[in-house]
């Protein structure tokens, strides 16, 4: 590539394996990437150009992203793009770290319906909803609930009289609150709302309910509908309210597949599928994953190395060049680790993709013993991710100095979207919190004798008591660490007695170490699995070092009960800091192999080619206030102060 700033060529002409097989390895194999690029061809043809995002106003940035929805809509419909894959490729490319205002149509509103809806339900919405003369949304939260589900108030009320469901807002915090796209964009919901049948509650289900006049779109009779107003990102998306005043719907339109309510008003419950309405949340939950190291880890860290491989800043030796920052060690301490979490997040998200897959055909088949499982693994994963995805992006951005706090640093973008996955799909805290019952529940069933499987197996094994960690910190020896202090968390954490309240700090914690160990062994796995030597040892340095910051960071839980002695722990402390001089040569091919384009990450001090002071000039310069030379704010409020005079005359 032409004018590649000096330093980063270097850096790319330093590396020890090759960036495309490491490419290929995150893609999946050749083929992907080779598929990915070209997807992603067709992508830039389409949306690189266009007005910059940070001179836009909310309404502008809704109007926009309505815009690209459309013409990614003819895009994908024109190229034959429908594998899922392919359509993120190109929806990614439009939509760089922000979300099209129908993303809840496909996320959430698409999947309830094919698996909670009956065969005629499906037939009769699905093919209105592909060819988007439906668009709907996922409305469950209300203003005053969000977690506790049990605790919604929007009621749905069966009149066998019309045989029609009655849906309200019985109070103010029953408004429907958040959904998103249902404030100006969806005609349709999926809305969760309690049954009430013959004078009884049969607690949440789903309704598929019309908000908005197929001709008009106005809101229908009885529904009150809007924006919830500015929120701290998702500019291009108007998360909503309704409001629901005895609004009527044809009693088909619940969605019926596992329980029914007859004509009659008879409830009929046809699954032992536990809490089958809250399918949609696992498969969310599940995706999300892979999402946080594509969309958040990974291209944080790639602008923050690849401008710290550019940024020359203060003096290590008298009359020397300036260093570059990335050679200062605690820069590469701020950075390495997040690189390799960027790394750790990106393999479990594609596992946890697979599992998902294989229990959601198992539950088609009406096999769901693997649900608990795949419900606490996903809830814990999705906190334990999301968390770490939020901090290590703001740590990127720190390490960027002043730059890092420009909207052209691309980092508030990023952020901004990235850390809303914290709240949504279930609070972080709850959702380790559910993850810990699931894991206090089999380790009672571990101690009377029951087997386990899957990822809990390490409950019913017998674990060390202490550590086999040497200086050559073979990646068995770092997964035995964790294995030992989750089996720890979950034994300590399960006193019956204690009152789950009293007791729910230390069990987030042993959700937390159930997760992280979960990571470190499917690093470890996807490790072992690479055929290239070079690619396999640079991998195989990001494991060891996920592993031992992560140890080193809670040293507290590895030496509390001996496990890791005292000396064992320098050693950590040592390896830890000479991977960080290990990793230091790799560093950009590390964050190259992503395969970002620019247009993607949207950063200046991220670019592929590095020169970053002309293109933030002109970035700046472009900035609308920059244009007249003089605001006419300045004759109105300035003037007067700078030139009192001449402002009377
Ligand atoms: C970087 C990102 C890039 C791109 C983004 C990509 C996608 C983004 C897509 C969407 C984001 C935008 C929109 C967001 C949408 C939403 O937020 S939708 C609303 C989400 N809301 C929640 O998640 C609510 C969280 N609360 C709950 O799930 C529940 O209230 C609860 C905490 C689980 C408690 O439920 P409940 O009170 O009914 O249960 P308990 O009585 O406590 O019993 C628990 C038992 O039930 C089992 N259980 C719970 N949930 C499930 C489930 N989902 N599946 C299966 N089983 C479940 C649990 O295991 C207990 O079982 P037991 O121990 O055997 O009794
Ligand atoms: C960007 C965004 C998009 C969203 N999109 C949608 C959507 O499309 N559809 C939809 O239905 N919803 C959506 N939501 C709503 C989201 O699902 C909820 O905000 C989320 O479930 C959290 O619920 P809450 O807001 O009521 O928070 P709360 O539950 O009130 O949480 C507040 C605090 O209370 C704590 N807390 C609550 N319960 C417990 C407990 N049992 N134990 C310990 N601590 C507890 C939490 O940890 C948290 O710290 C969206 C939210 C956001 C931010």
């Amino acid at each position: 590539m032409a004018n590649v700033n000096p330093d980063l060529r270097k850096e790319r002409e330093n590396g020890t394996f090759s960036v495309e097989k490491l490419t290929n390895l995150l893609d999946g194999g050749k083929h992907v990437t080779d598929r990915r690029r070209h997807v992603e061809r067709l992508a830039l043809n389409e949306f690189s150009k266009g007005e910059d995002y940070n001179f836009m106003s909310r309404k502008e940035r809704y109007i926009s992203a309505l815009h690209k929805t459309e013409r990614a809509l003819r895009c994908c419909k024109e190229y034959g793009l429908t594998k899922p894959d392919e359509v993120y490729w190109l929806w990614q490319l439009a939509f760089p770290h922000e979300a099209s205002p129908i993303q809840l149509h496909g996320d959430m509103f698409l999947p309830t319906l094919t698996r909670q809806g009956t065969e005629e339900q499906v037939n009769k919405y699905l093919p209105l909803a592909e060819k988007y003369q439906i668009i709907g949304t996922y409305a469950q939260t209300e203003m005053g609930h969000g977690t506790f589900i049990r605790g919604l108030e929007t009621t749905a009320t069966y009149d066998p009289q019309t045989e029609e469901f009655i849906l309200h807002s019985p109070t103010l915090t029953s408004l429907k609150w958040w959904p998103g796209g249902l404030g100006k964009t969806s005609n349709y919901a999926i809305v969760m709302a309690l049954l009430y049948t013959n004078g009884k509650n049969y607690g949440m289900h789903p309704f598929m309910v019309q908000l908005r006049s197929h001709e008009t779109h106005e809101p229908l009779p009885g529904i009150t509908i809007g924006d919830i107003g500015p929120k701290f990102g998702f500019d291009t998306i108007d998360n909503g309210f309704v409001q629901f005043d005895h609004f009527r719907i044809p009693r088909e339109d619940m969605l019926m597949k596992y329980s029914q309510v007859l004509k009659d008003g008879t409830y009929v419950k046809s699954t032992k599928l536990k809490k089958s309405s809250y399918g949609v949340m696992v498969l969310v939950r599940s995706m999300l994953i892979y999402y946080l190291a594509i969309q958040g880890l990974a291209p944080a860290c790639t602008i923050a190395i690849r401008y710290s491989a550019v940024r020359r800043q203060s003096e290590q030796t008298k009359s020397q060049l300036e260093p570059q920052i990335l050679d200062y060690q605690t820069q590469q301490y701020k950075l390495f680790p997040i690189l390799a979490s960027a790394y750790a997040v990106l393999f479990t998200g594609v596992k946890m993709k697979e599992i998902y897959y294989e229990v959601d055909n198992e539950i088609q088949q009406g096999h769901t013993e693997r649900l608990p499982e795949l419900h606490a693994l996903s809830s814990g994963l999705k906190a334990l991710t999301s968390s770490m995805a939020s901090w290590c992006i703001e740590r990127c951005r720190l390490a960027c100095g002043g730059h890092g706090y420009s909207a052209a640093s691309g980092f508030p973008k990023i952020y901004v979207a990235v850390t809303a996955a914290c709240t949504y799909e279930g609070e972080n805290t709850v959702m380790l919190l559910q993850c810990a019952r699931y894991l206090i529940k089999t380790y009672q069933g571990a101690s009377n004798g029951k087997k386990l499987s899957g990822s809990v197996s390490y409950l019913s094994d017998k674990v060390n008591s202490r550590s086999t960690i040497t200086s050559e910190f073979s990646l068995k020896s770092l997964v035995d660490a964790f294995k030992h202090r989750a089996f720890r968390f979950q034994a300590c954490g399960s006193d019956p007695e204690d009152s789950w309240n009293r007791n729910s700090v230390v069990l987030t914690k042993a959700a937390e170490a159930h997760c992280y160990y979960y990571m470190v062994s499917v690093f470890e796995s996807v490790v072992e699995a690479v055929e290239d030597d070079a690619v396999k040892r640079v991998v195989g340095q990001l494991c060891q070092l996920f592993a031992l910051f992560a140890i080193h960071e809670n040293a507290g839980d590895f030496v509390q009960d001996g496990f890791i002695s005292n000396d064992q722990m320098e050693l950590v402390k040592w390896k830890e800091l000479s991977l960080l001089s290990d990793i230091r040569r790799n560093a950009v091919l590390l964050v190259d192999a992503f395969d970002f384009h620019d247009e993607f990450i949207g950063s200046i001090l991220g670019r592929f080619d590095g020169n970053v002071y002309a293109n933030l000039f002109e970035w700046a310069k472009s900035s609308p206030l920059n244009k007249p030379e003089v605001q006419e704010s300045y004759i109105k409020y300035l003037q007067p102060l700078l030139n009192p005079n001449k402002s009377k005359l």
